[in-house]
């Protein structure tokens, strides 16, 4: 049943009517000494603190009857069993098998099997990648899931990346990005990834072409030893001339793909074992959310915060602050999990949706974003919820720096919900701001892999309860379709047919 029809929406909405439109988080903590308590959890490898955002008992009561009557349970059943819940495309859900140990108590044996396989062949060839000193720069050409994961993760676990090899992360099509990356490359000492689920997005393909043509007018000669690809396509990678394959599985999609063969640099750069305790961090998490109780499921609880905004308090948007310079690349990571997964105007069924969707996911690091747009967090005319990560124990021995960083996390959520009212005017901050915060003890591979499936979670809970099919993209087709016909234009200066605004545009752009 679409979720708005339900009797927990109805009532939620009462509720929103009656208590959650002025509810203030403030008096809720004044009211209530356990309020800390029951609103923060421990999941593997984490803390959350729920208790700064807009709820109460009441709302978490009926938006867990929320989840129940919307069937998330029975979702989260059938993606475990692999059964083809990404219906558009006809395909089953499962990196999460990518994570599961070889011995796993799962109904997908020889699938599974498969993944260790692959696996195995895969740490095996990063080991062997690593003790091979002549190879010092490797060089991830992909785009979207093929490239935000591997690059954020390599950037978020910088203290585990072994000396002697340089990373680089091509994803754009515009030649400038390649370009700048091959200026400081030697043949023989580079190791091109081609990544790519499909193995025909237009950038990563451009950009491989021009990696071969580069390789061989710059003197390379081994293709074999200095390229190898990422992808499920492996007929049309052997077709370009790579002999070196990792392949992955169609139920495998494009941003949960960094479990994968996809995570080749993560493992070149951090190591087998390493990467088998992100792979395991994310399994723990895996197992919470599959067993735990929906009242102390953090993915359910967070996923459930987010219905709740979105459709109830109206917001449209989220910030995130990771309080930890590593963890730079984590909202642009984020952001395609949660837009390209739940930005859908129509359910499963294909029918439109009377309701939102997913909110705009945004943000940067602290405290940098702090002395930029968190002026309008405190003060704007907007409420948006606004997620903090902060890392108990920091790697460097910098006098003094991380006690501010941890200090200006604890300060700005405290300032957001806190508010300054007796100061009037310019100076009022009016508080009851929502904020969540994750604490971390240590950023390791384990804990990275445990955050990240969290979020995949979450995500599957709003879109489950939303109704829609989290793992299709058919909002990025339109544009690949008209770019391929706008090329040539650019060259032949045809404009016809086309929109006025485009054809100016063509016209202005075009070679001079
Ligand atoms: O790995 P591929 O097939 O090159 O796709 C790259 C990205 O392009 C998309 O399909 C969107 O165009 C993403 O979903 C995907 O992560």
């Amino acid at each position: 049943m679409s979720c708005d029809r339900t009797s927990a929406w109805r009532q939620l909405q009462d509720h929103y009517d009656n208590a959650g439109s002025n509810f203030d988080v403030r008096r809720a903590f004044a009211a209530d000494a356990g309020r800390f308590e029951r609103f923060s959890q421990s999941a593997p490898h984490l803390f959350a603190d729920l208790s700064k955002n807009l709820i109460d008992a009441q709302s978490e009561d009926l938006l867990l009857a929320l989840a129940r009557e919307t069937g998330l349970e029975a979702h989260r059943a059938a993606m475990f069993a692999g059964e083809h819940i990404n219906n558009t495309e006809d395909r089953a859900v499962m990196h999460w098998l990518l994570r599961a140990p070889a011995d796993a108590d799962t109904p997908r044996r020889a699938e599974l099997a498969q993944v260790h396989e692959t696996l195995d062949a895969m740490l095996a060839y990063a080991e062997a990648v690593r003790g091979d000193h002549t190879i010092t720069d490797v060089v991830n050409i992909g785009i979207g899931g093929s490239d935000l994961g591997p690059q954020m993760a390599v950037l978020a676990l910088g203290d585990f990346v072994a000396p002697g090899k340089r990373f680089h992360f091509v994803s754009n099509v515009d030649g400038h990005e390649l370009a700048g990356v091959l200026k400081g490359l030697a043949p023989e000492h580079t190791l091109f990834l081609i990544a790519s689920k499909t193995f025909t997005t237009a950038e990563t393909m451009t950009n491989a072409q021009s990696a071969k043509r580069w390789f061989a007018q710059s003197g390379g000669t081994d293709i074999a030893r200095h390229f190898a690809a990422l992808t499920t396509n492996v007929e049309a990678a052997h077709a370009f001339g790579i002999d070196k394959t990792f392949g992955f599985w169609d139920w495998v999609g494009g941003r949960y793909s960094l479990w994968s063969a996809i995570g080749l640099p993560i493992a070149l750069a951090i190591g087998a074992e390493g990467f088998r305790a992100f792979l395991a961090g994310a399994h723990a998490m895996d197992e919470h959310f599959r067993t735990a109780p929906l009242a102390q499921n953090l993915p359910v609880r967070l996923g459930l915060l987010d219905v709740w905004y979105r459709n109830f308090h109206g917001f449209t948007t989220r910030s995130i602050a990771p309080y930890h310079s590593a963890l730079k690349r984590v909202p642009a990571y984020l952001q395609q999990l949660e837009m390209e997964s739940n930005g859908k105007q129509v359910g499963a069924n294909g029918k439109p949706l009377a309701f939102g969707t997913s909110p705009v996911l945004w943000g940067e690091p602290g405290t940098n974003g702090q002395h930029a747009y968190f002026q309008m967090l405190h003060q704007g005319t907007d409420v948006t919820p606004l997620e903090f990560v902060a890392v108990r124990d920091a790697t460097h021995q910098l006098e003094g720096h991380h006690t501010k960083l941890l200090a200006n996390a604890l300060a700005q959520a405290q300032a957001l919900m806190v508010g300054q009212a007796d100061a009037g005017g310019h100076k009022n901050f009016p508080g009851n701001r929502p904020s969540t915060f994750f604490v971390f003890e240590k950023l390791t591979p384990e804990v990275l892999g445990a955050f990240l499936a969290l979020y995949e979670h979450r995500v599957f809970t709003s879109g489950a309860v939303w109704g829609i099919n989290s793992f299709d993209q058919w909002g990025v087709e339109l544009g690949k379709v008209l770019a391929r016909d706008i090329e040539p234009r650019l060259a032949s200066g045809d404009v016809a047919g086309l929109d006025g605004s485009t054809a100016g545009l063509l016209e202005r752009l075009r070679p001079r």
